[in-house]
């Protein structure tokens, strides 16, 4: 079996189509649109656009963005969980091969917790206050395996020990008794124990303090690849997102700025948005840039027309007004930004060259 390191070995080897073609993706996106409708089914407005990636077996693949940019109604989508009032409009979901729009909501609710499982935020909402979390989590074996009461007591105890709790003592407490950090990594048992292709960690620590945020992104990064399953690490923090990631895509105003293996987009960020957020993080190095870069303008401000973040970008050129390709830049590293096409490169180079670091890396 391949480990990680050898599917971004991979990735800097073949060519974007080489991959896709020589290992199957257990999620492919492509051309994903969503968005709001109305009471009648009319499109209100599009949030989310165009947008493709996939995730191979054994990797996590970061998805990062500022608040409004549509990380959320993405993940929302590939558990088939939108909202009435949003809805999927163009573009494919795939799951191990299979397009989830051809699935009845049975069979997605099947594969949702045993094929796909999701780590919530909010980890208080992952548990029913007034059940112990040990009958929760038989429940949840039992729902989707016909094995004896015993059999997925031994399963519950098992995970909540993989997870590194006292397994006994949480079996029989109820949520509120359990600190945050607890109850996430009960939520980490609850979401591993079915052994799915794909779990979506949803900004899982946000909630936690930091101490409390590492143990359990380490125990994901730990667990998944004793499972080798793939895992979709949401984050508006970029710098979670460059620590724990093999690749990464990055989403402005509901599109895809850029994406690709997550060491080249640190070191060589194409688009202007990425190359902002790379400079506008904090960092404790003796390599520390006298100033940190603040994105200009509105948060969350998007066009309507064209890139989505032309309004903020200082290099925004005349074709800004329509969507730029997202254009591959070597093998697997995809932006879309006209200034790949029209020059602008050299326009960038002059405008940002003096704001990186000492080794020209954005780290
Ligand atoms: N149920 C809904 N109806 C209408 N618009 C919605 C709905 N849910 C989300 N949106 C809009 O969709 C856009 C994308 O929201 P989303 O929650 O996916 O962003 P996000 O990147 O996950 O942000 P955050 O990091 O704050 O969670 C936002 O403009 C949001 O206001």
């Amino acid at each position: 079996m391949s480990t990680t390191a050898e599917y971004v070995e991979k990735a800097e080897s073949v060519t974007v189509n080489d991959w896709t073609r020589s290992i199957a993706p257990v999620l492919q996106l492509s051309n994903l649109t969503i968005a709001s409708v109305n009471r009648k089914g009319k499109i209100v407005k599009e949030l989310v656009k165009e947008v493709g990636f996939s995730i191979y077996p054994g990797e996590m693949m970061g998805l990062v963005g500022e608040s409004g940019s549509g990380k959320s109604v993405t993940a929302a989508a590939v558990m088939g969980m939108l909202p009435k009032t949003l809805r999927v409009t163009d573009g494919e979901i795939s799951l191990n091969g299979t397009n989830l729009a051809s699935l009845s909501e049975k069979e997605r609710r099947r594969l949702r917790g045993k094929k796909i499982a999701y780590v919530f935020q909010n980890y208080q909402g992952s548990f029913t206050p007034f059940l112990k979390i040990g009958k929760q989590l038989v429940e949840a074996v039992r729902s989707h395996e016909s094995v004896p009461l015993q059999e997925a007591k031994a399963i519950a105890l098992e995970w909540l020990h993989r997870v590194q709790l006292p397994a006994d003592r949480v079996y029989e407490s109820y949520p509120f008794q359990l600190s945050g950090g607890q109850l996430q990594r009960a939520s980490l048992a609850a979401a591993l124990m079915m052994k799915p292709s794909l779990i979506i960690a949803d900004e899982p620590t946000t909630a936690l303090d930091v101490l409390n945020g590492k143990q359990v992104m380490d125990l994901l990064a730990r667990l998944q690849k004793e499972t080798h399953c793939a895992v979709l690490f949401i984050s508006h923090d970029l710098g979670h997102v460059l620590k724990r990631t093999v690749r990464m895509a990055v989403m402005y105003g509901g599109r895809l700025m850029e994406s690709g293996p997550t060491e080249s987009i640190r070191s060589n960020p194409q688009h202007p948005y990425t190359q902002m957020l790379l400079q506008a993080r904090p960092l404790v190095t003796a390599r520390i840039p006298g100033k940190l870069t603040v994105i200009p303008g509105e948060p969350g401000a998007i066009t309507d027309q064209g890139c989505p973040f032309a309004l903020r970008c200082p290099f925004r050129i005349e074709p800004c007004t329509h969507v730029p390709a997202m254009t591959a830049i070597g093998k697997t590293h995809l932006a879309a930004c006209h200034m790949l096409h029209t020059g602008g490169e050299e326009i960038r180079e002059a405008a940002v060259g003096g704001q990186t670091t000492q080794s020209g890396i954005w780290r």
